[in-house]
């Protein structure tokens, strides 16, 4: 069987390969482990909460509808960072293809997380749609504004956590000539360097990347993971480095920033607003690819 449901989670496994599977929590509907040919792909802390008691340190955690804290907007300052979807418990809807084996998961007002929704009370339905292939893992959105009256405005991003031997070892390429805003710094400018290095901690959000552009991380000339996106046009790139990591209780180990990356695929410097009756689509592609250099435009 290439899909199995418990009560807390869905694991989907290749039909061609059992050491390619991938791990979904119906909590967050967070994707927390994919194997790729018995490699594990994603960064999980050790003290991630895995109860439901807190979105999950690790994986794939979605951000909805809002990205970091807002302080401006009149609604959705309310909500905590980040937003509702990855502290709701979603509901399974089943299998939809067998191979590759695909999955769905829906979130809506009446079942997200009612401490949240009292803060944030807009209607909205969210279509997650996750299909594992033999060789890459995709992950699609469908955010549908069921209101007969009010437009929806929002933020999405896919909060991705990659696996990486060690962050001083491995760059960040084909962001070059981007404009990109340092959350660190406050300060928006062109990205001028060929590739992205890490030596301390790192929070940007690259902006209006279009879509031809793969992100790769590669180390030593090999690419260990390419990031292709559709309708996600910012890119956010995150390591909490040693002081940042320490302050977060569910980061473990200490040394954990070492073997990971986020690079977050996202609709996040603007927001989306959907007007009454209509249907927003993005995905994003993960997967390893041949080491592929894109020019600047
Ligand atoms: O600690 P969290 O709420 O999960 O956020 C983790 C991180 O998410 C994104 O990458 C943001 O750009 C960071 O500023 C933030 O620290």
């Amino acid at each position: 069987m290439s899909v199995q449901e418990t009560e807390r989670e869905v694991i989907l496994t290749h039909p061609t390969n059992k050491a390619t599977a991938v791990k979904i929590l119906k909590y967050g509907a967070t994707v927390y482990s994919w194997t790729l040919d018995g490699q594990e792909q994603l960064w999980l802390s050790t003290a991630a909460h895995m109860d439901g008691s807190k979105p999950v340190r690790g994986g794939i955690p979605l951000v909805f509808p809002v990205f970091g804290k807002n302080e401006t907007d009149e609604l959705l300052s309310k909500l905590p960072q980040h937003g509702l979807a990855r502290n709701s418990t979603w509901e399974f809807l089943g299998q939809t293809k067998s191979n590759p084996p695909t999955v769905q998961f829906g979130l809506n007002k009446n079942i997200a997380n009612e401490e949240m929704t009292k803060l944030w009370g807009e209607e909205f339905n969210l279509i997650l749609t996750i299909e594992l292939g033999a060789d890459f893992l995709k992950t699609a959105i469908e955010v549908e504004n069921p209101s007969t009256s009010k437009d929806l405005k929002f933020n999405w991003l896919f909060h991705t956590y990659l696996r990486i031997p060690d962050i001083e070892d491995t760059m960040v390429s084909n962001l070059v000539g981007m404009k990109v805003h340092d959350k660190l710094l406050h300060e928006a400018f062109i990205d001028k360097h060929p590739v992205i290095q890490f030596h301390q901690e790192t929070d940007v959000v690259y902006e209006k990347v279009t879509d031809e552009r793969v992100v790769q991380v590669v180390r030593q000339g090999h690419p260990l993971h390419t990031v292709k996106r559709d309708n996600l046009p910012d890119v956010v790139v995150w390591n909490p480095w040693t002081e940042k990591s320490g302050g977060m209780a569910d980061f473990e180990p200490k040394s954990g920033f070492k073997e990971m990356v986020c690079i977050e695929p996202g609709y996040v410097t603007d927001f989306v607003t959907l007007q009454p009756g209509k249907k927003w689509n993005a995905s994003q592609i993960l997967s390893k690819d041949k080491l592929k250099y894109q020019a600047i435009q």
